[in-house]
């Protein structure tokens, strides 16, 4: 009945990918798992009746699971909370003229809980994002109490934002459960190969140092068809 939040040092980061890619391992480990998104702001429009479609995130974990969308989807339990303005929820929500209620999304994860072993919960953009006009996505997850999952990756000022995430998760007496380096810019042709790795390099062993409890984990760039797997996964990771 783990719940596992999965955060990032900043939005695009590749907490989708992460999250798709961890899923589908915990899946073929054995773990009945599925995947949440807090709230889900840009959300897509059907053409066909003007509504909003599924949020889009959960539509990629399944993608990248190879699984169809599943009941859970399909009645919005896994994401209820859908915004079309592509912006900081508390803004997305208040351009909607809805309410986001916390409580809601609380007790989605508790129906979830009840039918799986695993949830893995994805936040909107970092930790300090705002789901409402008073409360941060980290206090949120502060009162649950969930451990964090923190996606980061090799590019320049990643060093920074991922110290930076890990000091606020430590200000919260939140447990740092693993980093997840995404290789997201290696196919870029302005990637700083050196820079990257000294990135890999410096951010292992800060984790060895002062969260030698945490994983370290890493997942590559995927080509368009979403095809990839996290590397090696340990047992009993959740
Ligand atoms: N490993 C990867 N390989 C290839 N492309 C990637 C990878 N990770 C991320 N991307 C690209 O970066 C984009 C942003 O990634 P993703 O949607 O996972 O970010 P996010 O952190 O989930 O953002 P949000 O805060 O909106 O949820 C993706 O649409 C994809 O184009
Ligand atoms: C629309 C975007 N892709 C995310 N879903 C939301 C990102 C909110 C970021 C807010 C901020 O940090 O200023
Ligand atoms: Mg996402």
């Amino acid at each position: 009945m783990s719940v596992l939040f999965v955060s990032g040092i900043d939005t695009d980061i590749g907490k989708t990918y992460a999250t798709g890619l961890l899923a589908k391992a915990l899946m073929e480990q054995g773990v009945s798992v599925i995947t949440q998104k807090l709230v889900q702001t840009g959300i897509s429009i059907n053409p066909d009746n003007g509504e909003m479609n599924i949020a889009d995130d959960i539509i990629t974990h399944r993608q990248l699971m190879d699984i169809p969308l599943q009941p859970c989807d399909l009645d919005f339990t896994t994401c209820a909370h859908r915004y079309k303005k592509p912006a900081s929820p508390h803004l997305a929500t208040k351009l909607s003229g809805e309410t986001l209620d916390p409580d809601m999304i609380t007790n989605a994860t508790k129906r979830l809980q009840a039918q799986y072993d695993a949830i893995l919960l994805e936040g909107a953009g970092g930790l300090l994002v705002p789901i409402t006009e008073n409360l941060l996505t980290l206090d949120y997850i502060a009162e649950q109490g969930y451990p964090i999952v923190l996606v980061t990756s090799g590019r320049l000022g990643s060093i920074n934002h991922t110290l930076l995430s890990l000091e606020a998760i430590k200000s919260r007496g939140l447990i740092v459960h693993s980093i997840i380096y995404n290789h997201i810019h290696d196919d870029a042709e302005q990637t700083d190969t050196e820079i990257a790795n000294s990135t890999i390099e410096f951010l292992r062993k800060y984790l060895d140092n002062h969260y030698p409890e945490a994983h370290w984990l890493q997942i590559p760039y995927l080509k368009d068809n979403l095809v990839g797997n996290i590397e090696a996964l340990p047992e009993n990771f959740v």
